[in-house]
């Protein structure tokens, strides 16, 4: 059984206090495998994602970037340390308050999407709050979908939609809750690059104009730099952080990582 303990605060700049933060990540340790074999994916990261802020994970192929969003986001275990989200401590939880605190608090944006081809974009944008029995807020609604483009695409199903739309309604549907925080994963990976950096731009205003707060792992320095902030990871390590990055900082950040 583990032991519900309040996580505790990592020491760094901000002293703002625990609701600045939307997630943060204490001493996080995970390990795949045991034995000779074992692979320490995470080897200690402490990072605080604030309110409001959009950041970009970045770093080599291997370096633990999915790792991470996996085990903040509550996919995965951690092996030691903790990981909170808003004032909850998940790596306290059971099973089922942790699929619980997935489904109210969190939201994910996918690579591929995840639509449900059946319904319209309308109804796969509402799932959430449907699954969950909470009432839906037809102006929220209507402001989200017109700051995302999406207001004449809502009878469509996916299949009838562009790549670019359709990963747009999964923003939406990742934001209609008003999660504490939204994980994506390689959300552009899918689209070419001219889509990808108009999908990144919508992200950006909606996270601007509405305070929530994006979690995005990329490869590409130009789609981190739609971000606020850029954590680098290397070896399962934070090797840096940038505030406002631009793809050359993000490059020059990089580039001593290259092996
Ligand atoms: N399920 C698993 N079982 C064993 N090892 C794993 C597993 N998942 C990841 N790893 C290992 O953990 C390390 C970190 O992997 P992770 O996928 O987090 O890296 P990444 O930075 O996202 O890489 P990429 O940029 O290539 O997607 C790698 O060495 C990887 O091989």
């Amino acid at each position: 059984m583990r032991s519900p303990t309040p996580v505790a605060q990592p020491t760094g700049p901000s002293p703002s206090g625990p609701s600045a933060d939307a997630c943060v990540a204490v001493d996080v340790v995970k390990t795949y495998g045991t034995g000779p074999t074992a692979v320490r994916a995470l080897d200690g990261v402490t990072a605080r994602f604030r309110r409001g802020r959009f950041t970009a994970i970045m770093g080599p192929s291997g370096s633990g970037k999915s790792t991470l969003l996996h085990c903040l986001a509550g996919l995965d275990t951690v092996t030691s340390g903790r990981v909170r989200i808003g004032d909850t401590d998940i790596t306290a939880l059971d099973d089922r308050r942790l699929t619980r605190l997935r489904r109210d608090r969190v939201g994910f944006v996918f690579q591929s999407f995840n639509l449900l081809p059946p319904l319209t974009a309308e109804q796969n944008i509402l799932l959430p709050l449907d699954l969950a029995g909470r009432a839906r807020d037809r102006a929220a609604f209507d402001q989200l979908v017109d700051r995302l483009g999406l207001t004449d695409r809502l009878r469509h199903r996916p299949a009838e939609l562009s790549g670019g739309q359709q990963q747009r309604v999964a923003v939406a549907r990742a934001l209609i809750t008003r999660p504490d925080v939204v994980f994506a994963d390689e959300p552009t990976g899918a689209l070419d690059i001219r889509t990808g950096r108009a999908l990144l731009s919508h992200l950006r205003s909606v996270v601007r104009e509405t305070g929530q707060t994006v979690v995005m792992v990329t490869h590409d320095p130009v789609a981190a730099s739609f971000a606020d902030r850029v954590l680098v990871l290397a070896d399962g390590r934070v090797a840096d952080e940038l505030d406002d990055p631009t793809p050359g900082t993000v490059l020059a950040a990089l580039r001593p990582l290259d092996r």
